[in-house]
Formats: C-alpha cells, sequence, structure tokens
C-alpha cells in the first residue's frame, strides 16, 4: 500500500483560512482533510502560516500574518503574552473564550463520555476577567549581579525579564513580588541556579486573602540557611501590615516541582485567613485554596444547589482541601464527612470547623480512595457525595465505593473534562444519572475551566 504523505513540509509557508480551536486554544485550519493547528490563530481568520512541525496525521504552524482578522480578535493588553506559557487566550475576546470553553465540556463528554444528552449550561464568566488570581508562585535568577523575578518565557527556564506585573494576579501579589525581589537584593541573599544546583533563593510564592487582603509570603529555598533572614523579616513586616505570615520553605532537590516538603515560620502566623460567603477560612502554605475568589463563591453555590440539602443529609465531601466546600454543606446538612491528604490542610480544617462554630463536620487525612472504602465498611451511608479532584480525576477504587454506597446524589466539581467525563462514564454505568453540568471559568485567559455537575441515582439502581 502506498505510504500516505503530510500535505505540507518543515519551513513551507502557506495561507490558511481556521474554522475551529483546539481544547487548547489554537486555531485549526484544514489542507485536504489534514489538520494544522496554529497557536494564536482564530475561527474564521485567514493568516499567513510557517509549518514548524510536520507529521503523519497533522502538522504544527506558526502565525505569521493575519490577513483577514475574526471580529472576536483583540489586542492582547499584557506586554509578555507572546513569550509567556501563563495565558493562551488574551487575543480572544471574553465572550468567546467562554463559549470555547462551554464547547470543550461538550465535546469531551460526548467523545470521551459518550454523554450526549445532558444539558451543559453557558459557562458562568467574571464581569471583570482580570486580577484575579490570589496566589503567585514566581521563579528567582540573577542576571549581571542583580536579582530578578519573572515567570519563564514558554518551553524554557529562562525568565521574562521584562515583566514587571501579571495582569491575572492580584496586584496586592504583584506588589510584595517586587518588595520581596527588591529588599533581597540589596540584602545580598544569592539567587538559586537550577544549572550548577547552588544559590539559595529558588521561588517567591505569596498568597493574599481577597476579603481581608492578609498576605503570606513563602521564601523557597534550597538551603536550610537564610541569609540575613532577621533583616529581610524585619523590613517585610515593618513596611508591609498587609504582610501577616513570612514562612521559609526549603527545596534541596534537583526538581521542576516548586515546594520542598519542610516548611517553617519564620514570623507571624502560619496561615492567613480568607472570606468566602459569610465562612472564614485560615490557609496555611501547603493547603489548596481555589485561586479565583469571586469566581469560588459561585462554584460552590451551584455545588451546593446541586446537593439539594435538607438539613437531614449525610454528606461526604472528597478531596475536601481546607474543608470549603465540607463547611457551606454542613450548614444545609445533619452531619459532613471531609477525607483529603494534605495532613495540613485537614489541621486547617478543623480550625476552620471551629473558627465557624460549626459542630457537624469531622475531617479525616487520608487518600479518599482508601478511606472511601473504609467507611463503607464501617457502614458509613451517605445520601450525597461531592467530589473535587485533582486535574487526574477520582481514583477508580473511589468510583467503585461511591458506586458501593448508593448515595441518591453526586455532585462532581471537576477541574479537567477529560478526566472529568472519564468518570462520568464509570457513574453512569454504574447507575447513575447526569442530570446537569455547569462550567464555571476559574481561570479566565487560560484554556482551562472548572464545571460542576449534578448526578443522580436511577430509580432502578
Ligand atoms: C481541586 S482541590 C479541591 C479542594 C477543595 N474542595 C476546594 O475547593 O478548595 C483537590 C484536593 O484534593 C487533594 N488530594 C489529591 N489527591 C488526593 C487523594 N488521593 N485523596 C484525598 N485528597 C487528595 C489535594 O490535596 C487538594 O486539596
Amino acid at each position: 500500500m502506498e505510504k500516505q504523505k503530510a500535505p505540507v513540509q518543515k519551513n513551507e509557508m502557506l495561507t490558511l483560512t481556521f474554522e475551529d480551536l483546539t481544547h487548547e486554544g489554537d486555531g485549526v485550519g484544514k489542507l485536504n482533510g489534514y489538520p494544522i493547528f496554529v497557536p494564536y490563530a482564530l475561527p474564521d481568520e485567514q493568516a499567513k502560516v510557517k509549518i514548524i512541525k510536520v507529521k503523519k496525521n497533522f502538522a504544527i504552524g506558526k502565525l505569521i500574518e493575519v490577513e483577514h482578522a475574526s471580529p472576536n480578535r483583540v489586542e492582547p493588553p499584557c506586554n509578555v503574552y507572546y513569550q509567556c506559557g501563563g495565558c493562551q487566550l488574551q487575543h480572544m475576546s471574553y465572550t468567546m473564550q467562554i463559549d470555547m470553553k462551554r464547547t470543550q465540556v461538550t465535546n469531551s463528554l460526548k467523545k470521551i463520555g459518550h454523554i450526549d444528552n445532558v444539558p451543559v449550561h453557558p459557562t458562568i464568566g467574571m464581569d471583570d476577567p482580570w486580577r484575579y488570581r490570589n496566589k503567585v508562585q514566581i521563579p528567582v535568577a540573577a542576571k549581571n549581579g542583580e536579582l530578578i523575578t519573572g515567570f519563564y518565557r514558554k518551553r524554557s527556564h529562562d525568565i521574562i525579564e521584562d515583566m514587571d506585573r501579571c495582569i491575572i494576579n492580584s496586584e496586592v501579589n504583584d506588589r510584595m513580588v517586587e518588595a520581596v525581589r527588591s529588599i533581597a537584593d540589596r540584602l545580598g541573599i544569592p539567587a538559586y541556579d537550577e544549572k550548577s544546583h547552588r544559590g539559595v533563593l529558588r521561588h517567591i510564592m505569596l498568597r493574599t486573602g481577597e476579603m481581608t487582603n492578609e498576605t503570606m509570603i513563602v521564601i523557597v529555598t534550597r538551603t536550610n540557611e537564610l541569609p540575613n533572614k532577621k533583616a529581610l523579616i524585619q523590613e517585610l513586616k515593618d513596611t508591609y501590615p498587609n504582610v501577616k505570615s513570612i514562612m521559609q520553605n526549603i527545596n534541596s532537590q534537583r526538581t521542576n516541582v516548586i515546594l520542598g516538603k519542610e516548611t517553617k515560620l519564620l514570623w507571624g502566623d502560619a496561615y492567613i485567613h480568607d472570606k468566602i460567603g459569610d465562612l472564614t477560612f485560615a490557609i496555611s502554605a501547603k493547603s489548596f485554596y481555589q485561586v479565583n475568589p469571586p469566581q469560588t463563591k459561585k462554584l460552590y453555590d451551584k455545588a451546593l444547589e446541586y446537593a439539594q440539602l435538607t438539613g437531614k443529609e449525610t454528606v461526604i465531601d472528597a478531596y475536601c482541601g481546607i474543608g470549603t466546600i465540607s463547611l457551606s454543606l454542613a450548614q444545609q446538612a445533619k452531619k459532613v464527612y471531609g477525607v483529603e491528604i494534605v495532613p495540613e490542610a485537614i489541621a486547617d480544617a478543623k480550625e476552620n470547623a471551629k473558627r465557624n462554630h460549626i459542630d457537624n463536620a469531622e475531617f479525616f487525612v487520608g487518600q479518599a480512595e482508601k478511606v472511601m472504602p473504609w467507611w463503607t465498611a464501617q457502614g458509613l451511608q451517605p445520601d450525597v457525595i461531592v467530589v473535587d479532584p485533582p486535574r487526574k480525576g477520582c481514583d477508580e477504587a473511589l468510583l467503585e465505593a461511591m458506586l458501593a454506597m448508593k448515595p441518591e446524589r453526586i455532585v462532581y466539581v471537576s477541574c479537567n473534562p477529560s478526566t472529568l467525563a472519564r468518570d462520568l462514564r464509570i457513574l453512569e454505568d454504574g447507575g447513575y444519572e447526569t442530570k446537569q453540568v455547569q462550567p464555571v471559568d476559574m481561570f479566565p485567559q487560560t484554556n482551562h475551566v472548572e464545571c460542576v455537575v449534578e448526578l443522580v441515582r436511577k430509580l432502578s439502581n
């Protein structure tokens, strides 16, 4: 049989018309049915493209010049957008972004989960989709004897130097990155150098409570020793009254993972506070906390609506973090059990229950996929289970335990439509019906999308 040849060659220049978008937000143009993926191209555009990679079934192109622009093309407001890998959709109108996210969810459900008869509602977006992130982790390096901070250039570990702000970050965090950098620089604290694995300062992590304006600074170092530590702490706490917590995290490994195992308190409290609705939460350095506060409230309200609580229910909140969803549920349920793998997060969750005078929520440290079967063996029979797993989705053992527990309802909160679709297939085959799906835009300007899904047990099951 004759071997099929790709219709383009590397370095070839051509004019393409775009008709679709990939899940990542890249434009898709076709040559006799052969797809060419081009970052930053939009549907209905015509553009000059240079082919940079050729495979049997597809090619990747670089956008050289837009000849006919889509009405959805906008000027990216960030001056380093095309260099930085952090955002992927700044060139796209916000209306198109949220439409694209809904389509991404619909397509994943259909292709991966074979679910195509369920309403996927329009994505809940933000009125002002900028400056929303409450947390930043920014790398530090040295250049010409000075400390520099900035995100990495796409697919590299070179810091973008002319980056003095990140417009999806909160303004406070932007200011605090610069404050820590300049004080550390003046005090001569050496930057970590990845190549030689020497030096000290690796990353600056900041988290600020949107409603409280309390900031935690985490100085990530290679070494246990932090030169001029006292002076650094003194200046930060004296100059910036919003700083409530200064921590040091030690990461001595050659790794891309940002935080190491050990975190120690340098000054203040080991946590900051924030509020979601009428609940106050303490958040420590290693605990997960949603990055977009206004959208978190909308996400949790939807999860609560889908749980349909009356005050009589026993509820499990699996992958519960610091208990944010659990405590919202507890206000409307008889009893809530939360499980989470990070011990610091469970310590926060227990404190948060006390702080909010909630005594019908219990929290357990462990792998949800191990604790749930144990609960089943103990005879725990929840009416509702809420899951909010990381991107890889629910473990199979957890899905099996959920099916064995036979709750009336399952509320699935997901940050990855592909693993969501895979897991919904298993739950549907196990006797549940997917009722509705609500995408929520937790990450404007990026190609990530969050969803809340309502499932109910079929009567025959
Ligand atoms: C997407 S977060 C959700 C947290 C919380 N529901 C919230 O909204 O803040 C997922 C959480 O699952 C935890 N986690 C990851 N793997 C786990 C596992 N196998 N068992 C229990 N928790 C796990 C993470 O530490 C993280 O806190």
